[in-house]
């Protein structure tokens, strides 16, 4: 289980803080794939780096006994001065992976960057970095992956093969997934939570939280 406690957050602006959880009391439910649905601006991102550890609340905490992974795909954490060999390296080095030889043997293969692998990734391109990146994570045997559009990265080749490794991983560990193409949801989660001003509400039957979610939409 994944448990918001009383999380407040915030961005200070021209106007003022501007809330987007405010005394978040929310319990996110252990062994399910789930959907993060919402309109723009609604907190989904805002909420994913919370969960990853890369933001945290301005007030309250997160507690949880699973590994959640980075957003998948997020090149944060990738330094553009080294190479994605020595990022995998120094990856793998931060989120405990022991074998590192075998770890940077997967990265390698699947993020099908050849020579550049040794080239400093300030010289790749976009869908290079993001390919690097989706290897990185997706290389970790994480219990939940958050997954934040992370499936239209790269071309139409490495989709397909991100698309397929992300069916992999969801019969061993489970996903949280963000994604306005509702098809993509259907296709991997079972059950949604519905974010909206700031509130959240969990549907274990995925098609009432679609139906929820599009009625705010019309
Ligand atoms: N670093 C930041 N500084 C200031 N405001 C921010 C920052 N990040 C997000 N926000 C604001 O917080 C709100 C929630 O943004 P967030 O990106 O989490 O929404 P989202 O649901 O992921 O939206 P989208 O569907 O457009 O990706 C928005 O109003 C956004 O402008």
């Amino acid at each position: 289980m994944i448990s918001l406690q009383g999380v407040t957050k915030y961005y200070p602006s021209k106007l003022g803080n501007q809330y987007i959880f405010k005394d978040l009391w929310f319990d996110i439910p252990e062994g399910q794939n789930i959907g993060l649905l919402g309109s723009n601006g609604a907190g989904k991102s805002t909420l994913f780096r919370m969960l990853a550890g890369s933001e945290y609340p301005n007030r309250g905490q997160i507690q949880t006994n699973l590994n959640l992974s980075w957003p998948v795909a997020l090149a944060t954490g990738i330094h553009p001065q080294m190479s994605g060999r020595e990022n995998t390296r120094f990856i793998g080095r931060v989120n405990g992976v022991i074998d590192l030889d075998s770890y940077e043997q997967k990265v390698r293969d699947f993020s099908e960057l050849g020579k550049r692998y040794d080239l400093p990734v300030r010289s790749y391109s976009s869908g290079m970095r993001a390919r690097l990146a989706f290897a990185c994570c997706i290389s970790i045997n994480f219990d939940i992956y958050l997954i934040d559009e992370a499936l239209s990265v790269g071309d139409p080749k490495f989709k397909k093969k991100a698309r397929e490794s992300m069916i992999e991983k969801s019969k061993k560990a489970n996903l949280i997934m963000v994604s306005h193409d509702i098809d993509e949801i259907r296709f991997f989660c079972d059950s949604a939570i519905v974010i909206d001003k700031g509130n959240l509400d969990f549907y274990n039957d995925l098609e009432e939280a679609i139906s929820v979610y599009q009625g705010e939409h019309r």
